[in-house]
């Protein structure tokens, strides 16, 4: 029997029907959103046949973190900051790839209220391996004066300041999740129409979980109550269901859509070298924290919410315990963070 064909409700119509429950709403959030959604159809197209064209390896150039920037990297950046520069809805960009913000001059975009980050390609080191990488954004409404290109305060705001923020994770099938102070809800990529269509409405993250995801091979180099925490994981306590399943992908989207979906707690703590680990607050942590905060789970850097941070710059890291409430929770009552942020 064909199962119940259900009708398909794509990225345009969900967000234009969001933005009819804002009287004063101008539709300009949504547009960008879609112009967002449009660069990561053309990356996608690349990722998926980049063992056919000459896209993976190295680029031979270093990013403003001293990482090794993959061609595809630069392909995924070069392609958001266009289409983004084209849209007239975005006053400027900041990117992990690029060591200052780009401020849009042209008589449009100095008009936009709003200015976009963006990590282009999250999980480089997976890109040879056709594990599942991503690309990760965030969008703060400006606050300096319309009418002129926008400065490096519009950049440098708290997440708990951002208008939305989403993630394109490029898996087995390709989606956009995205959240607004309304929710969260994902969009699977429908390939003979080309459009985002809504298929994982109203995401919750699971209040409890029981996976942890994080590079265990650091362990030894982190502070003694994340070693604890992981002990307390791997101990045998049927009651509790433990030991938890350790699952580690090593791209930052992928490891938060497990998350986000099946429950659990992402972590990148600082270690003895690095004390606010490696992942960064305003391209990476926030947009996520973003995320499942909306989805009812928590982000925590060790001492306080994640998106209680007050940006210093533009490519500052902080450690990240992320996922469901519990054990969050949980993991926060072991971790003493000496770090500040
Ligand atoms: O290899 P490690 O140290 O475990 O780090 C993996 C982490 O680094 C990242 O790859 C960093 O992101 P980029 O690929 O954007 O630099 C995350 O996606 C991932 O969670």
């Amino acid at each position: 029997m064909e199962s119940k064909k259900r009708k398909l409700i794509t990225l345009d119509e969900f967000t234009i029907q969001e933005t009819r429950q804002f009287p004063n709403a101008t539709g300009e959030l949504s547009s960008l959103l879609r112009d967002i959604a449009l660069a990561c159809k053309i990356i996608n197209k690349q990722v998926n046949k980049a063992g056919l064209v000459d896209i993976l390896g190295k680029h031979g150039a270093t990013n403003v973190q001293g990482e090794e920037q993959m061609k595809l990297d630069i392909f995924a950046n070069d392609t958001l900051i266009n289409v983004l520069q084209n849209s007239a809805e975005c006053a400027g960009i900041a990117s992990e790839e690029n060591d200052e913000f780009l401020a849009f001059d042209d008589p449009y975009s100095v008009q936009s209220k709003y200015v976009v980050l963006f990590d282009p390609l999250d999980g480089s080191s997976n890109i040879d391996v056709n594990a599942s990488i991503g690309t990760i954004f965030s969008i703060y409404r400006r606050v300096s004066p319309l009418g002129s290109p926008c400065t490096e305060a519009d950049f440098l705001q708290e997440g708990s300041r951002l208008m939305a923020a989403g993630y394109v994770i490029y898996g087995s099938s390709t989606m956009l999740v995205y959240a607004t102070k309304l929710g969260v809800n994902g969009f699977t990529l429908e390939g003979s129409i080309g459009e985002f269509c809504l298929s994982h409405p109203n995401l919750q993250c699971p209040e409890k979980g029981k996976i942890y995801s994080l590079n265990q091979g650091n362990s030894n180099k982190y502070e003694q109550g994340v070693r604890n925490f992981l002990e307390y994981c791997m101990e045998e306590n049927k009651e509790e269901g433990r030991p938890y399943s350790h699952r580690y992908i090593g791209s930052m989207v992928a490891d938060l859509h497990r998350t986000l979906i099946k429950g659990g707690i992402f972590m990148y703590p600082g270690d003895k070298k690095n004390v606010n680990g490696k992942l960064r607050l305003q391209y990476e942590c926030n947009p996520m924290a973003f995320i499942v905060e909306a989805a009812g789970g928590i982000a925590d850097f060790g001492n306080g919410r994640i998106l209680d941070i007050m940006p210093k710059e533009l490519h500052q890291r902080t450690p990240i315990f992320i996922g469901s409430k519990q054990l969050v929770s949980k993991a926060l009552s072991f971790v003493t963070e000496k770090a500040s942020v």
